[in-house]
C-alpha cells in the first residue's frame, strides 16, 4: 500500500507566492483532491495534472481558498470531458455550498438546480469511517474555525490528522497522539499575530515535544522563508513536492 501527499499549494488565503492550501492525496492508483480553492485549476496545470486525473474531491469548509475552484472544475469536466466529479463533503455543507457559493455560476434552468445535478454528491457525517478506496479511509472531525461556519478536519486511514483551517485545539491534538496513536499531523499555521481563526506557530510551539515531533506545517503566509529554522521539530511542507506519508 502506498500513500502520498502532493500539495497543490501551501499558502494561506492571501498568499501570493504560494497557491491555496489544497492537496492531492494519492492512495495507490486513487487520487483524492482535498479542497479546491481559487488557485486549484492553475496549480493543477502547473504540475501537469488535470481534474480528469482526480477520482474524487473532498471539501473541508466554505472559504474561497478551499472551494473557489469548484465552478471551473465542474464546468470543465462537464462541458469539455463529459464527466462528473464525485464530491465528498460534510452533510452540513451541501446546502450552503450550493446556495451560498456555487449556484450563481452553475445554475442552469431545467438542467442544473442543485449540487447533485452537477456533482456526484457523497455527504459525510462526523464519527463515521468512510472507505473511499481499497487503501484509503476517511473520517471527518468538526473543528472550530469561524463562529457559525462549519469546518471539518480529516482523519486519514485512522493514523494521519489533516487539519482544516482551525483554531488551536491542544487537547484534541494531544489526545489524537497519545490515545489514538496518530503518527502524523498536517496542520495549518499562522506565522504571526494572534490565532483568532487559525492556529499560530507560537501556539503549536507550546505543544509537548512528542506532539510537535510529528507536526508538518501548511497554510502559511508569504513570510514563510523568514521562519525556516524557527519552527522547532516541526517542518514546513512545500507545495508540489510528493511526500510519502
Ligand atoms: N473573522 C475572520 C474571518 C476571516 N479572516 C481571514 O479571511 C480568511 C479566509 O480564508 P482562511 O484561510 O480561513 O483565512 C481567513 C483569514 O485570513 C479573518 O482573519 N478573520
Ligand atoms: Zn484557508
Ligand atoms: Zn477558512
Amino acid at each position: 500500500m502506498s500513500l502520498s501527499l502532493q500539495m497543490l499549494g501551501t499558502g494561506n488565503a492571501f498568499a501570493k507566492n504560494y497557491f491555496n492550501n489544497n492537496g492531492l492525496l494519492l492512495a495507490d492508483d486513487y487520487t483524492l483532491l482535498i479542497d479546491c480553492g481559487i488557485t486549484a485549476p492553475l496549480a493543477m496545470h502547473t504540475i501537469g495534472k488535470s481534474f480528469r486525473d482526480v477520482n474524487a474531491t473532498l471539501i473541508t469548509h466554505i472559504h474561497a481558498d478551499h472551494v473557489g475552484g469548484l465552478e471551473e472544475l465542474a464546468l470543465t469536466l462537464k462541458h469539455v470531458y463529459g464527466k462528473t466529479m464525485r464530491l465528498h463533503l460534510p452533510e452540513t455543507l451541501v446546502e450552503p455550498l450550493w446556495n451560498n457559493t456555487l449556484k450563481g455560476g452553475l445554475y442552469q434552468k431545467d438542467a442544473v438546480a442543485s449540487l447533485t445535478d452537477i456533482f456526484e454528491v457523497k455527504p459525510m457525517k462526523p464519527g463515521i469511517t468512510y472507505k473511499l478506496a481499497p487503501s484509503l479511509t476517511l473520517e471527518i472531525i468538526h473543528t472550530p474555525h469561524i463562529p457559525g461556519k462549519d469546518s471539518y478536519s480529516l482523519l486519514i486511514n485512522n493514523e494521519i490528522f489533516y487539519s482544516a483551517d482551525m483554531t488551536f485545539q491542544p487537547d484534541l491534538l494531544i489526545r489524537l497522539v497519545r490515545e489514538h496513536g496518530i503518527r502524523m499531523i498536517l496542520h495549518d499555521c499562522q506565522l504571526g499575530g494572534s490565532g483568532v481563526v487559525h492556529t499560530t506557530l507560537e501556539e503549536l510551539m507550546s505543544l509537548p515535544e512528542d506532539v510537535r515531533r510529528i507536526i508538518k506545517l501548511m497554510h502559511y503566509s508569504d513570510e514563510q522563508p523568514q521562519f525556516v529554522g524557527l519552527t522547532g521539530e516541526m517542518e514546513f511542507i512545500d507545495q508540489h513536492v510528493i511526500y510519502k506519508l
